[in-house]
C-alpha cells in the first residue's frame, strides 16, 4: 500500500491528466460553461488534521449539488427526523439529478435530498425555520472552513436564476402536491445561491471533516452533528450522492461522496479522511469524469475502500 503524500496526489493527478478533456464541463449556464476544463485538483485532510495536495487545490469553484449536503446538515440541526425524512426519501432515484419523471408517479416526495427535488425541499424546510437562510449557511460554511472570506458567486447565483425554468417546474410540481410551504422563487433564490458557493478543494476538505469523525469537525469539541445523524448522511451519500453513477462510484471507489456540476466531488472515509476533487469535466451522469478516476486511484492506491 502507498502512503499519502502531497507526491502521491502529484502522480495520480499526472495519471488522469488526458482525462480532464474527455468529460464535457456543464453549460446549462453561461458562468459555468466559460470555465476551463484544464482545472485540476485534489486536497486530502486526514483526521489528524495533516493536510495533502496537488493541482489546482486551491483554486474557487462552483460546488454547486455539494451544497446540497451543507443543507440537509442545517436541516437536521432545525429539524426532528421524522420531520425531514416524511418530505423526502431516503432511496437512491438511478435518475438523472434534475429529472421529474418519479416526481409525479410518487406525488410530490422526492427520493432522496441529494436529487434537486429533494435539495430544493430541504430549501423550503429551511426557508420555514430560519430568518435568514443565505446568512446562515456563509456563517456555518466560513465556521466549518475556518475561512472568513467563502461567499457566494453572484453571478453564477443570477445566472441560474435567469435558467431556473427546470427547477422552477419541480418545486411547482412539488407544490401542487402539497409538498412545498414558501413561495417559490424566494426558495429557489436561497437554493441557487446555495449552489454558487464558491470554495477550493482545500477548503471543502476541511469544511467536511465532521463527516469523517462522527459530527466533530477537525479540532472542535463541539459537534455539528450527532454521531447518528452523522451516519445516516454518509449512508444517503453512499446510495445517493453520485445519483445514477452511485452503483458505479461505489463500485470503482468505495467512499460516501458528494458531486456538482461545477466538477467537485467531495469523498469521505469514516474515522479516516476527507478528499476533495475538481475536474470541470462532466460524465453523462454529471459527475466529474477524471475527479472520479483520481479518486478511483487513490482508493486503489492507499486500500481504502469502505468495502
Ligand atoms: N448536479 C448539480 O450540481 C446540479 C446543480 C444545478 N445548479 C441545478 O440546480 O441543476
Amino acid at each position: 500500500m502507498a502512503e499519502l503524500s502531497n507526491a502521491l496526489l502529484g502522480e495520480i493527478l499526472h495519471q488522469v491528466r488526458p482525462l480532464t478533456r474527455q468529460g464535457k464541463v456543464a453549460d446549462y449556464i453561461p458562468a459555468l460553461a466559460q470555465v476551463s476544463p484544464d482545472y485540476l485538483g485534489i486536497a486530502v485532510l486526514t483526521r489528524n488534521g495533516e493536510l495533502f495536495q496537488a493541482g489546482d487545490a486551491q483554486v474557487r469553484f462552483s460546488i454547486q449539488s455539494i451544497s446540497k449536503v451543507l443543507s440537509l446538515t442545517l436541516a437536521q440541526t432545525r429539524y426532528q427526523e421524522q420531520e425531514i425524512w416524511q418530505r423526502v426519501g431516503k432511496e437512491p432515484s438511478g435518475q438523472p439529478f434534475n429529472s421529474l419523471v418519479q416526481l409525479e408517479m410518487e406525488r410530490g416526495k422526492p427520493r432522496n435530498p441529494f436529487i434537486n427535488a429533494g435539495a430544493l425541499v430541504i430549501c423550503d424546510m429551511l426557508e420555514t425555520r430560519l430568518t435568514a437562510p443565505r446568512q446562515r449557511m456563509l456563517e456555518v460554511v466560513r465556521q466549518l472552513c475556518d475561512e472568513p472570506t467563502i461567499n457566494y458567486d453572484r453571478h453564477v447565483a443570477r445566472s441560474e436564476f435567469e435558467h431556473s425554468a427546470r427547477n422552477a417546474a419541480i418545486a411547482w410540481l412539488m407544490k401542487s402536491f402539497g409538498n412545498f410551504d414558501n413561495d417559490v422563487p424566494g426558495v429557489l433564490q436561497t437554493y441557487f445561491h446555495y449552489c454558487s458557493l464558491a470554495m477550493s478543494c482545500q477548503e471543502l476538505a476541511r469544511c467536511f471533516s465532521y463527516l469523517a469523525n462522527q459530527g466533530y469537525p477537525l479540532g472542535s469539541t463541539a459537534p455539528v452533528l450527532t454521531v447518528r445523524q452523522t451516519r445516516q448522511i454518509n449512508a444517503l451519500l453512499i446510495t445517493s450522492g453520485m445519483y445514477d453513477g452511485a452503483g458505479e462510484f461505489a463500485w470503482r471507489v468505495g467512499m460516501p461522496a458528494k458531486s456538482g456540476v461545477g466538477g467537485g466531488i467531495i469523498a469521505i472515509i469514516p474515522g479516516e479522511m476527507t478528499i476533495a476533487v475538481w475536474s470541470p469535466g462532466l460524465d453523462a451522469s454529471g459527475n466529474s469524469l477524471a475527479g472520479t478516476a483520481a479518486l478511483e486511484l487513490l482508493s486503489e492506491r492507499l486500500g481504502c475502500s469502505i468495502f
